[in-house]
């Protein structure tokens, strides 16, 4: 099974429909965003599952441990593979998100974005090492009963060392000299694999391509 979920960052139903189908041969799954929920909610993820590839819904939610709770059994029917909160919203978040998911999801906590850097965690009054902050937020995490992480491909390698049985989302992966975008810490999908990620998220690279589906052949043929 490819580790590739393609990020299907679109309003679009059919669009995103039309993508997975073109891809589905060279990638494990589909992560759907906040882009894709917001425009086509619950109906839309079930719409997605009918691809039969394993879903990623990744809403980052954020909130107070109850209303992040309530949030995730309103979820509960979709059955997602797995299901991003923000780390940043501490133990008892973390906590009561993963309660209130279904058995057979993983809760992943999202540590620190990759379209930031050191210069982004100074101004929001933290310590600017990107490291550190991923280290701290992933052994958060790994105490409060999550099933894993996302962090990028330069923190991966330390926060697997410290959880051997963690689950290693990375996303902001691109091919060697592509174009990065918004994404700040970027390595390639090899490197990121290299240094103990479960899965990568690979969107615009894909799907932004004049040919989705021979850019997913050619991203696994490097795995
Ligand atoms: O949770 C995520 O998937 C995520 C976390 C993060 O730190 N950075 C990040 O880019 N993502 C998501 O990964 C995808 C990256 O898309 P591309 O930059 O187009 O490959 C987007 O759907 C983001 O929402």
């Amino acid at each position: 099974m490819s580790p590739i979920y393609v990020a299907l960052d679109t309003p679009d139903l059919e669009k995103a429909k039309a993508i997975a189908a073109r891809v589905r041969h060279h990638v494990g799954g589909i992560k759907l965003g906040l882009e894709f929920f917001m425009a086509n909610g619950r109906h839309g993820v079930h719409e997605m599952a009918d691809t039969g590839l394993p879903i990623f819904l990744d809403l980052k939610l954020h909130d107070i441990p109850n209303t992040v709770g309530k949030a995730i059994q309103a979820l509960r029917p979709l059955n997602p593979a797995i299901l991003t909160v923000h780390a940043s919203g501490g133990r008892a978040m973390l906590e009561d998100a993963k309660a209130a998911a279904p058995t057979g999801t993983k809760v992943v906590a999202v540590t620190m974005l990759t379209s930031l850097d050191g210069s982004d965690l100074r101004s929001i009054g933290l310590s600017p090492d990107p490291h550190e902050q991923v280290v701290r937020l992933a052994e958060l995490a790994r105490s409060a009963g999550v099933d894993g992480i996302v962090c990028s491909g330069e923190e991966v390698k330390a926060a697997h060392a410290a959880w051997k049985d963690g689950f290693f989302v990375v996303p902001g992966v691109r091919p060697a000299n592509g174009p990065v975008g918004d994404q700040k810490r970027v390595v390639t999908p090899r490197a990121a694999l290299d240094a103990g990620a479960s899965i990568l998220v690979v969107g615009r690279p894909i799907t932004q391509a004049a040919d989705p589906d021979r850019a997913a052949r050619e991203i696994e043929a490097t795995l």
